[in-house]
Formats: C-alpha cells, sequence, structure tokens
C-alpha cells in the first residue's frame, strides 16, 4: 500500500499529473494487493452463513390509496378496500408462488432477479385507502409514523399512492425523515392496476426493484420507469403515463434494460446522526398565485392570522409589480408580523434570481427567495421549519433559504467539484485516449472503489479527503460489493469510520455475501467501532435469524465471553436458538461453560428488568 504515500499529510497533497499518472500505472497491481489483503475468502467463509448465490431484501409497501387501487362505481373511480394484496398474488410478475416464505398474507415476494435476489416485500394497507386529493398533513404524518415504526426491520419503503398530491407527499416525506439512511419511494399509476392497460405494474415494479436493490438514503419518486428525488417533482399530465416532471434536477436513476442509478446527484449520508421522523407538522401555511391585478384586498385577507408561512408564486424570474406600494406593503406588514413569506415561479423550470427591479421589491419586502424549489417543496417545507417549535423565527427564515434535502440547487461557486471535470480523471483519459463522457464516466466508476478501499484499508483520513475532494463517491462498492466503510469496519479504524459515515457511506450496505460493516466490526471484534455504528441506526438484517443462534451456541460452547459481549452490544438476541434449538445459555450449562452461563443469565435479567428488548438480528 505504498501509494498512498503519496498522499501523507507531510508532503505536498497537490493532485499533481505525476502522482495521478503513478496512481494509474499502479492500478493493476493495488487491485491484487487489495484483494489478498482483504482476505477475503477467508472473511467470506467465517461470515456467510447463508448461499452464497442468493440474497434477500425485504420492502414495507404502505398502500395509502391513488388510483392504482381503484374500481368503477357509479361510472367514477374509487379506492376498493382489501383487495390490492389479492390481485397481486394473481400476478406472476409481482409473486412468485412457488417461493416457500413464512410470512403473514401480507407478504409477497418477486421472482428472482438476475443477480439472484429475491425482494420480499409486505403490503400495509390503510383504511380508509384515500383518492390523494383528500389527503392532509395529518396523513403525512402517520406515513412517516408508519416509517419509523418499521425502519429497522425493512432494506426499503414503497409508498403506494394517488398521484395528484403525490408531489407533495413526497417533499414532506423528505423533510420530516432526518438522517434517512434507506430508500423511501412513491409511486402509483394512472390506470388502475386491475385494468388490462395499466401503468401500476411497471411501476410498483420498478419502486420496488430499486427500494430492494440500491441504498439510496433519500425520499424517491418513482413513475415512468425515472426514478425522481421526491421533493424536486410536479405532476405536469393527468392524461399521460409520463405524469410527472422533475425541472430543475435530472432523474436519479432510470430504468431501462438496466437500471442505472445516477449517483453523482444521489445524496450522500453526511452524519452519525440517528433517523428519526419528526411528525409534528404546522398547517398555517398557503400557496398564493400573483395574478395581473390581484387585489390588495385578496392578499391582506390571504396574509391574516393563524397565517404563518406563505409561498408566493411569482411571474418569470421571481418578479412581482413594483407600481403596486398598496400590495407591496401588505406582504412587508405581514413579514413583520412575523410570517415567513417564499418566493417561488410560477414557470415549471427555472430559478428565482434577482435580476429584475420587479424581483427586488419583494426583498424589500422580506420575502425569502425560494430559487429552484417546486411550490410543492417550499409549502411542505414551510409546514415542517414552522413546527419546530425550539427554533427562532430568523432560524427557521435561514433554513427555508438553504438547501436541506437537496430540494434546492446550491449556487455554482458552492457546488462540488465533480471527478468527471477534475485533473485526475483528465490526466487518466488523455493517457487513455479517452475523450466521450460516457467512457469518463466508466473509469471514474472503476478507480474510485479501489483506491477508497484501499485508503480505508490503512485508516488513511488524507487520502480519502483527498478522494472526496475530487468529487469521488465514497459510498461506491467494489467488486465484491465492499465498501470503504466495510473495508474501515474490518480493519478496526474508528477515525475513517467517522470520517466515512459523515461523508456519504451508508451502514447499510452489504457486500456480496450480504455482510454489512456491522457484521464485519462484530467479527472483527472492534467494540469502538461497533458502538459507533449503532449510534448511526446500524442493526442486522432479517435474512440471517439463522446463522445468529448458530454463532452465539458456538461462542458459548467455547466460552467465549468476549464473543458474546460483542454481538450483544451489536444489538443481537442472545436468546436466539441455535439449529439444534437450544439457546447460547442452554449449551454453556451443558458443556459446564458457568461464567459464559452467568453472564448470560445476568444480562438477560437485567434486559427483561429494564424493559429493554434486544433487537432482532
Ligand atoms: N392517478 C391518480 O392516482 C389520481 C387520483 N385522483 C389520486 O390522486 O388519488
Amino acid at each position: 500500500m505504498t501509494l498512498f504515500c503519496t498522499w501523507t499529510p507531510s508532503q505536498n497533497r497537490s493532485k499533481s499529473c505525476t502522482v495521478i499518472i503513478i496512481i494509474l500505472s499502479s492500478l493493476t497491481v493495488i487491485t491484487g494487493v487489495i484483494m489478498a489483503d482483504y482476505n477475503l475468502s477467508s472473511l467470506g467463509q467465517d461470515l456467510q452463513l447463508t448461499s452464497p448465490t442468493t440474497s434477500e431484501a425485504h420492502v414495507l409497501v404502505i398502500n395509502t390509496g391513488g388510483t392504482i387501487g381503484m374500481t368503477l362505481h357509479d361510472n367514477v373511480l374509487a379506492p376498493k378496500p382489501n383487495a390490492f394484496v389479492q390481485s397481486l398474488r394473481k400476478l406472476p410478475i409481482l409473486h412468485d408462488e412457488s417461493y416457500a416464505i413464512c410470512g403473514s398474507d401480507n407478504t409477497l415476494v418477486l421472482p428472482m432477479n438476475k443477480d439472484n435476489k429475491r425482494i420480499i416485500y409486505t403490503v400495509m394497507e390503510y383504511s380508509p385507502l384515500l383518492d390523494s386529493s383528500n389527503m392532509t398533513t395529518d396523513d403525512w404524518s402517520q406515513i412517516g409514523k408508519d416509517i419509523e415504526k418499521n425502519y429497522q426491520n425493512f432494506d426499503g419503503f414503497v409508498i403506494l399512492h394517488g398521484t395528484d398530491t403525490m408531489a407533495y407527499t413526497a417533499s414532506a416525506l423528505s423533510f420530516m425523515c432526518e438522517h434517512l439512511g434507506k430508500p423511501i419511494i412513491l409511486t402509483g399509476s394512472q390506470v388502475p392496476i386491475y385494468q388490462v392497460r395499466t401503468d401500476g405494474i411497471d411501476n410498483l415494479l420498478g419502486a420496488l426493484l430499486i427500494a430492494g436493490q440500491f441504498v439510496i438514503p433519500e425520499v424517491c419518486l418513482y413513475f415512468h420507469n425515472k426514478l425522481y428525488r421526491g421533493n424536486r417533482v410536479t405532476k405536469v399530465d393527468n392524461r399521460s403515463f409520463n405524469a410527472f416532471s422533475s425541472p430543475n434536477l435530472a432523474p436519479l436513476a432510470n430504468a431501462a434494460i438496466d437500471i442505472t442509478i445516477n449517483w453523482d446527484t444521489v445524496l450522500r449520508a453526511n452524519t452519525t446522526a440517528k433517523f428519526q421522523v419528526s411528525t409534528e407538522l404546522n398547517s398555517n401555511v398557503g400557496l398564493l398565485k400573483l395574478f395581473p391585478g390581484i387585489t390588495t384586498a385578496t392578499v391582506r385577507a390571504f396574509l391574516q392570522p393563524p397565517m404563518q408561512g406563505v409561498v408566493l408564486e411569482t411571474y418569470g424570474s421571481g418578479n412581482a409589480p413594483d407600481n403596486r406600494p398598496d400590495l407591496l406593503e401588505e406582504l412587508k406588514k405581514a413579514t413583520d408580523a412575523g410570517v415567513i413569506i417564499i418566493n417561488c415561479t410560477q414557470c415549471l423550470r427555472g430559478t428565482v434570481s434577482m435580476s429584475y427591479a420587479t424581483g427586488k421589491v419583494l426583498i424589500d419586502a422580506g420575502v425569502i427567495t425560494g430559487g429552484d424549489m417546486t411550490s410543492e417543496a417550499a409549502l411542505s417545507k414551510l409546514c415542517y421549519v414552522l413546527a419546530k417549535k425550539e427554533l427562532s423565527l430568523d432560524t427557521k427564515k435561514k433554513l427555508m433559504a438553504q438547501n436541506l434535502r437537496g430540494e434546492l440547487s446550491l449556487d455554482f461557486a458552492d457546488t462540488k467539484l465533480c471527478l468527471s471535470d477534475s485533473r485526475f480523471i483528465q490526466v487518466i483519459a488523455q493517457s487513455l485516449h479517452i475523450s466521450c463522457k460516457e467512457e469518463l464516466a466508466a473509469i471514474r466508476d472503476a478507480l474510485t472503489p479501489p483506491l477508497a478501499c484501499a485508503a480505508a484499508k490503512i485508516g488513511d483520513i488524507e487520502a480519502l479527503e483527498a478522494l472526496k475532494e475530487m468529487g469521488s463517491n465514497l459510498c461506491l462498492e467494489d467488486y465484491d460489493g465492499r465498501t470503504p466503510l466495510h473495508v474501515a469496519a474490518c480493519e478496526g479504524h474508528l477515525n475513517a469510520v467517522n470520517y466515512l459515515l459523515s461523508h456519504g457511506a451508508t451502514v447499510y450496505a452489504k457486500d456480496r455475501y450480504g455482510d454489512t460493516p456491522l457484521c464485519n466490526a462484530v467479527h472483527y471484534r472492534h467494540r469502538d467501532i461497533v458502538e459507533l455504528l449503532r449510534q448511526t441506526r446500524a442493526h442486522f438484517s432479517q435474512d440471517r435469524l439463522e446463522e445468529l443462534g448458530r454463532e452465539l451456541c458456538s461462542l458459548a460452547a467455547s466460552g467465549d465471553l468476549e464473543g458474546l459481549e460483542i454481538w450483544s452490544l451489536a444489538g443481537a438476541d442472545l436468546m436466539k436458538p441455535g439449529y439444534t434449538g437450544q439457546t447460547a445459555i442452554e449449551v454453556a450449562r451443558a458443556v459446564g461453560k458457568h461464567d459464559v452461563a452467568d453472564w448470560l443469565s445476568k444480562l438477560l435479567r437485567n434486559k427483561s428488568e429494564s424493559g429493554g428488548g434486544m433487537d432482532d438480528m
């Protein structure tokens, strides 16, 4: 691993061509060294307890209603309760009868995909099912609560929802879900799933496949083969299957023959804080669209208490009449009284910019620029921010102007350098005589994982930092599905783990053996890393229950107290039986490992007294 000596703090960290060419020419060698250093074959043997060829992902589907599950009554469409799951069961593309799974009647399984992965999904149906025109902020809170309650048990979430207000709900959930680490994907359809020419099957299938296969830590909306950031969309067509548009941000993924994720655009986690849902929302908000000749009386009436936050839809690049002192006076009175007013454009595409005198008057009236936010995003952001009682009015205003969840484009000055623009990639491209964008992207994707994993292996934060500065995605996987976080967790580099968690790494990444960084840290007994990962809400996945019991019994049989302690620290349920049906405590007693048996019984007693259960594995 001499490669990364070029980036040690004592030396010049400039990304000079020479250094980069050395890196490139060493790549083949590095890959070989990395393979040897990870010792993956032995790691796999020890940790891989299920079939190496098949893995399962679990997705929770929350069915809130919408056209997807509607039928005709008196010639109009309305939701049909308790019928959705039965009809999915009859569709082989959405349910594989031959794959026996234990679970409730609401649990279904997709046919095996081409990566030998099974997506098992459980449908939770709301009662009543709603046409989304009937939704309120209380429904957003309910969805948020259900996600929070089930967060630990699923790899991803799909929310079935009517299209009419889907952009509002997606935007609201994006703000409510704080420190999100798993995908939440809203979808629905334009034609009910019960009809022959429906878009419901494709939309549901696409959303399930993405939620079960990719760790995209965002609230998204999937429709007509595209995955969008949820707070960037707006419904633009009520007759086409292509109902949504994300005018100011390219899709996060395209589903064609392959599903291609645009990882450069996907948000990356940047905190070790726990996931939580802020379900408190403020409903004293409104949406006011300017039109030529709008009366002052209308504006005044609209801004009366209890109104606390308003999205003002203005003309063009954020303009309002500057020859209407009466109207501007009403706006100024409201902002002086503490109403937060956000300026969003009526145009579908573009941003609010202060290029006209007619725009500047709004700033003078205390109106905040909404940049390129959609009205849906701005309105739901107001509901979220205004509900934060602990914050001052000033802080709330600042938050409204800030980019919280990718809803707002940054100024060019703040835009981070992209790897495809960087000198690093350009030099490599030149030396390989590459000029087209696609080939450039392919090189970037090939280089980043081994370089970042090599840096993680030796805990070289300087090197990780240098890679990040070039715009690299530090959570890209290598050929074995292993991320830099897996490697740092194996090697016990706490600082590197901390750094990676703060710069986009996800604790939910699974390598080809189905192992997460938490599994690796437990296996190599790095207590401090287990603690940090747990603090970031890492947990074992549901498909490893059987193995846990076996591992615990074997530790108990060999009197390995330290091993059991670390499993307990990682949140495993120490009462899981092994394949003989005996639990670890029973095994310890049977083989005379009394210190282990005593420790286990004391631990279990303490847990039951404190009322705190252990996590399932
Ligand atoms: N396509 C749809 O889902 C429209 C329906 N009215 C709804 O929003 O619930």
